[in-house]
């Protein structure tokens, strides 16, 4: 059913796709207690009040997975939009193929580097069915 948008909430989260020498992204796997838990997600995350998408993308990098990433790194790729039952989402898109330090699962989450011609094996969040597709045709 269509609703006004002033019925519910847009929600803006940056999010990457991590790239690897190898063509691989980063998937990481939403933990149980979250909502859409066990769906596989690019890393990234809300953005906070007086952030940037940069700002927020790159701390929640170091955050969850403990690398570092400068913000010249960070290429605007594509953006997904979608309504949710409860809010609406706005999310940014960025591929990244340089950062410094190793990934690591800080948070306790699955992390898994797929080739994107697999990532059907990898349920994700409805929103970013169309992110996929794009990462395709880039890959
Ligand atoms: N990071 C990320 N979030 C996604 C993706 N696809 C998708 O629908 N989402 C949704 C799930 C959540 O509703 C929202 C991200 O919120 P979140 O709760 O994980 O944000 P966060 O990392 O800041 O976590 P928290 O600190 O609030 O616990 O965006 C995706 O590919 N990556
Ligand atoms: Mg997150």
């Amino acid at each position: 059913m269509l609703r006004p948008m002033s019925e519910s909430k847009l929600l803006l989260v940056a999010a990457v796709a991590l790239i690897d020498p190898d063509g691989r992204v980063l998937l990481a796997e939403r933990p149980a207690g979250k909502q859409l838990a066990g769906m596989w997600e690019f890393p990234g995350g809300k953005v906070d009040a007086g952030e940037t998408l940069e700002q927020a993308l790159i701390r929640e990098l170091q955050e969850e997975l403990g690398i570092t990433v400068e913000k010249s790194c960070l290429a605007p790729f594509t953006f997904a939009s979608h309504a949710y039952e409860t809010f609406h989402l706005l999310m940014p898109l960025y591929v990244c193929r340089v950062w410094e330090g190793t990934v690591q699962p800080l948070e306790g989450q699955r992390l898994a580097w797929v080739k994107v011609g697999d990532m059907d094996s990898y349920p994700m969040p409805p929103a970013d069915k169309p992110l996929v597709a794009m990462l395709r045709d880039l890959l």
